[in-house]
Order: structure tokens, then sequence, then C-alpha cells
């Protein structure tokens, strides 16, 4: 099964997905000099009901907080999306030392995290259908970078010892995603696809320009977690990001001048 180990790794991802060779593939390296400013993007309009978050779980991959999606109490509009977009989870993808680990880059700077939350257009009938159409996710990037301790993304880190190896899950009721959105919510956005298998072009980006805190010491945190089921040999989940990929002619736009 794929990873992000040598043998199974970003590089090998294409023996089983040849859409890893697509036209719009994600992360990318982000020039902010070649980004065109676009006065017809939307501020962006988050609404999230802490009621709505449901459970944190071990991937095998990242960890992920899940969000019940029956109903629109926790979606995303305007921005560059046009209708309603629902919440159905968040996760991050890191390193294995604070000078690496966000998938997408600014300039070619690394951050040491970064933060998605992943959202499908109720114009479709459900996640799963959303996920193969070109129109059907939006994903909000946002990058965590070392500076002050985030107490925000600590209630998040304090439930990982019931998450520890991958398969382990856990109830996370009333957690607002929002305390983990920057002050500023000025964007890139360009039209990409999953990061990780089955790596579909079904993804308008939006990254945050500002990043968010968080601690040398929390990243520790996050390197506590194991890519590893119970009874396996322990492997500690980080560097669980793939590299920037081909723009292929892509226009990135920005919200800010
Ligand atoms: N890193 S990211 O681009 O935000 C990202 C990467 C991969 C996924 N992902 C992995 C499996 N799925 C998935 C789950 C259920 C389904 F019906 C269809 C999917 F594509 C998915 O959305 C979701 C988000
Ligand atoms: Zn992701």
């Amino acid at each position: 099964a794929w990873g992000y180990a040598a043998n199974n790794g970003p590089d090998k991802w294409c023996d089983n997905f040849p859409i890893a060779n697509g036209p719009r593939q994600s992360p990318i390296d982000i020039l902010p000099g070649a980004a065109s400013y676009d006065s017809g993007l939307k501020p962006l309009n988050l609404k999230y009901d802490p009621a709505t978050c449901l459970d944190i779980l071990n991937n095998g991959h990242s960890f992920q907080v899940s969000f019940s999606d029956d109903n629109d109490s926790s979606s995303l509009k305007d921005g560059p999306i046009s209708g309603t977009y629902r919440l159905k989870q968040f996760h991050f993808h890191w390193g294995a030392s604070d000078d690496k680990g966000s998938e997408h880059t600014v300039a070619g700077t690394k951050y040491p995290a970064e933060l998605h939350l992943v959202h499908w257009n109720t114009k479709y009938a459900s996640f799963g259908e959303a996920a193969s159409q070109p129109d059907g996710l939006a994903v909000v990037g946002v990058f965590l970078k070392i500076g002050d301790t985030n107490a925000n993304l600590q209630k998040v880190l304090d439930m990982f010892g019931a998450i520890k190896c991958k398969g382990k899950q856990t109830t996370f009721p009333n957690f607002d995603p929002a305390t983990l959105l920057p002050g500023c919510l000025d964007y890139w956005t360009y039209d990409g696809s999953l990061t990780t298998p089955p790596l579909l072009e079904s993804v308008t980006w939006i990254v945050c320009k500002e990043p968010i805190s968080v601690s040398s010491e929390q990243m520790g945190k996050f390197r506590s977690l194991l890519f590893s089921a119970e009874g396996e040999s322990e492997c500690c989940m980080m560097d669980n990001y793939r590299p920037p990929q081909p723009l292929k002619g892509r226009a990135v736009r920005a919200s800010f001048q």
C-alpha cells in the first residue's frame, strides 16, 4: 500500500495511480510574484459549528478530525467557489524536523506543517460523488510556523494518547476548527488535486497567506504519532508530505494585492 517511505512514497505513487503525472496535481510551489491579483475573488465565508465535530482518527497517513456533514452547519461559501461546500474533515502534514513538512511551498519556503480543511460541493449527493468531480472539493490550506505555543491546536494534540497507532479512533466533541484559522484570510487559489492517493483532480485549492503559530515542542508531539498499527514495529509518523508538483500552465490567483 502507498505511504511516504522510499519503497512506497510519492515517487512510486504513479505505479498504481497514473493520475500522479496528471495536468492538475497538488501541491505546488506558490510564487507570489507570479500570482495574479483577481479583484473578482470574494472573501472566504467560513461558518463552522463545533457541534458537528465527531471524532479523531489515526488513519496511518495522518490524523484526521471528522465532521457530520448531513447539513450546512459547517460550510464554506464565496472565496473562489460557487455554491456551498460542507466541511468533511481536517488533517495535517508535517516533517521530521522544523525545516520541512508543508506540502505547498511559498517561493521555495517550506513550513514545518500544513493544515488541510476538506470541504465537498453540495451540488453532489455525497463526499464520495463530489471527490470524482472537477469542482467537487475545496481544501483550505493553512501553514504552521514555529512561534508561540498554539493553545487551540493543543486541544487537538491532547487527544494523541488515544490515537497513537494506525486505526485508533476516539470521540472528539465540540471542537471549533475556526480556532485554527489565521486572523487574516487572504489566500492564493488554483485548480489542483488530492495530495495523496487517489490523487483525484477535484480540488479547488485555497491556501492562506498568513500562517498560524506552533511551538517546536508541539511539533515534537506530532512526531510522536505512529504510521504503524498496534503490534507492528513502531514507525514514527513524520515527513507525511508530497513535494510540489509541476504547474503545467495553471494560473495561481491572489485574493489580495
Ligand atoms: N491532503 S488533501 O489533498 O487534503 C486530501 C488527500 C486525500 C483525501 N482523500 C483520501 C481518500 N479520500 C476519499 C475518501 C472517501 C471517498 F469516497 C473518496 C475519497 F477520495 C479522500 O478524500 C482527502 C484530502
Ligand atoms: Zn492534506
